[in-house]
């Protein structure tokens, strides 16, 4: 499990730490760690490490502070290190061991002196003088200051960008020439794109221009400069190395979207009994929490889920659904639906049992039409049901539009930004999707206070909260896998997982939250081994499920 935590979380463990042994410590030991992973990358990318090139963003603080003393080790190892300085003052030992070390340093300053070099520190002999080239600005850019030049052909030569702008003392949108340097540089790499040469951007602590504690995006989302050359306001990573632990931002959507691979440093903090803002499942963690069948279980005990979906108009929604409960293992399945769909799901799932009966869990409103009345009427049928019984329940779709205005903490909303928002404003909020898409760990929450239920809000990076303020985010999903049907999928399949520990759940709500997180999990890695690399249809996704689910419950067996 990755857990996240707020920049203050990390700086009250940090604390202990500074207190304990000499300050400059804790960042040599995150600097070296921080080299050695890009060393890593060097080595893969170019089959050495010497001689390749290094373009190093340095901002005001000791997120800067780690980026030249990672520079200087790099220029230990032979690699051609060029810092861009974006403030008057950084780091002062960090950049003393860069330039100690060989390392060239160009001030991305505005205040730069009439008739002055943005180029300085050329150590005599230590990189030949054609290592910072010729300035050629591009089209447009050429009333740009004059540090453009250097960054340009810094990026041009560089086989990695260590973006060491800002960390988890950045503070709202990139300002000042680190804006600058940052549309600059995410806009060269986005163009460069679809080239082999394309430099990895590596994000010092977490990527600059992100919201830290809750992943939002602060800066502008495109180019603030009409020229094409400037990008928006963060830039994004391939990799992140994070120091001491995950920080939320880096887990939460939209900034999960531009952090590329995490890898945590250990630095030694003390985070016992520190409640993480959100956790992300592992495989492992996703094994743990599925119901296996004992070799005395019959199809009772494994859980039978009522499912109410799909009307006349939308038959394809209730065979997407019960297809994903059965494949994901459910004991049985019953469907209450209008005759011709039942017929429908029968001919495609004969092991499905039409009409009402005896269930653990309930999923509604796949493909219902709130205005259709029968189906309307058998959702209201199943909400009361399931809240007299206190059995679990995922409320998809159309059954969002009929959920009474508290439920209880089992009952799981599974609805997308837009859905997330109607629901919002209809208990009074003021809300747009675009409001959910920028802040959605924020309007879940508000979501989940307002309901009572779990909120499980699709998106690239799903996020679910609930109970006792648990939060997850997961993102295991290809981008592929936003297609038709696919929502059905993940109701039927998380349907399946809370029939099967209904009587768990329903003791302990916190467990729907993380069910909830491993239904969503499991749903992007069976698209991801569905079709790999490529497109993948809904029913694609509930026919990989037994495999998906064979191979965690594999790794689960083989932790043990
Ligand atoms: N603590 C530790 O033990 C360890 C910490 N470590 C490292 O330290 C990092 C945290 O360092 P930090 O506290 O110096 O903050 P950092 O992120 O460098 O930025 C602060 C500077 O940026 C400025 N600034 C703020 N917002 C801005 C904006 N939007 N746009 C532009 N500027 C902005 C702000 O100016 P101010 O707002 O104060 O005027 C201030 O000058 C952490 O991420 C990790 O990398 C590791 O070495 C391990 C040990
Ligand atoms: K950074």
């Amino acid at each position: 499990m990755i857990l996240g935590y707020s920049a203050a979380q990390v700086r009250a463990a940090e604390a202990s730490l500074l207190a304990a042994g000499p300050p400059a410590e804790l960042m040599e030991r995150a600097a070296f760690a921080l080299a050695v992973r890009v060393a890593r990358e060097l080595r893969q990318r170019r089959g050495r490490v010497a001689g390749a090139g290094v373009l190093v963003l340095v901002g005001p603080g000791n997120n800067g502070g780690d980026a030249l003393f990672a520079g200087a080790e790099l220029a230990r190892r032979g690699v051609r290190v060029l810092a861009v300085l974006t403030s008057s003052s950084v780091h002062d030992a960090g950049l003393a061991a860069l330039r100690a070390a060989g390392g060239r340093v160009v001030r991305a300053v505005d205040d730069l002196p009439d008739g002055a070099v943005p180029v300085d520190d050329l150590p005599d002999g230590a990189v030949p003088d054609d290592d910072v080239p010729d300035f050629a600005l591009p089209d447009g850019a050429a009333t740009g200051p004059r540090w453009v030049g250097p960054v340009l052909a810094g990026v041009e030569s560089a086989d990695v960008v260590l973006d060491g702008l800002l960390g988890i003392g950045a503070r709202g949108p990139v300002r000042g020439v680190a804006a600058e340097v940052v549309a600059l540089v995410a806009g060269l790499v986005d163009a460069a794109n679809a080239e082999p040469g394309r430099p990895l951007v590596v994000a010092v602590d977490t990527p600059s221009g992100i919201d830290v504690d809750d992943g939002a995006l602060p800066g502008p989302a495109a180019a603030p400069d009409p020229v094409a050359l400037f990008g928006p306001g963060v830039l994004p990573a391939d990799l992140t190395v994070t120091f001491g632990a995950a920080k939320a931002g880096l887990l939460l959507p939209p900034a999960s979207g531009v952090v590329g691979m995490i890898d945590v440093v250990d630095l030694g903090l003390d985070l016992a009994g520190v409640v993480p803002v959100v956790a992300r499942l592992e495989r492992s963690d996703v094994a743990g929490l599925w119901p296996v069948p004992g070799s005395s279980s019959h199809k009772y005990d494994r859980g039978v889920l009522g499912v109410v979906a799909g009307t006349p108009r939308y038959p394809g929604a209730a065979v997407l659904t019960v297809t994903a409960a059965v494949r994901a293992g459910v004991g049985m399945v019953r469907y209450v639906g209008p005759p011709g769909v039942t017929a429908t799901v029968v001919a495609a799932r004969p092991e499905v049992v039409a009409g009402y009966g005896r269930v653990q869990a309930w999923v509604v409103g796949p493909g219902v039409d709130p205005l259709d009345p029968p189906q309307a009427a058998h959702v209201r049928d199943a909400l009361v049901a399931a809240h007299a019984a206190r059995l679990p329940v995922v409320v998809d779709a159309g059954a969002l539009d009929l959920l009474p205005d508290r439920v209880d903490p089992w009952v799981v909303l599974t609805p997308h930004a837009g859905e997330l928002a109607r629901l919002l404003a209809e208990r009074g909020e003021i809300v747009e999707r675009g409001d959910v898409e920028a802040h959605p760990l924020t309007w879940a929450r508000r979501a989940h206070a307002l309901t009572g239920a779990t909120v499980l809000l699709k998106g690239a990076t799903t996020v679910v909260v609930g109970a006792g303020g648990a939060a997850y985010s997961q993102q295991d999903a290809p981008a592929w896998l936003a297609t038709a049907g696919a929502g059905d999928v993940l109701a039927g399949l998380l349907g399946a997982l809370l029939a099967g520990r209904s009587d768990e759940v329903v003791a302990d709500p916190t467990l729907a939250v993380a069910l909830a997180a491993a239904a969503a999990s499991v749903h992007g890695l069976a698209a991801g081994r569905a079709r790999p690399g490529g497109p993948v249809a809904a029913l694609d996704v509930a026919d990989a499920l037994p495999a998906t689910i064979a191979a965690l419950l594999a790794v689960g067996d083989w932790r043990a």
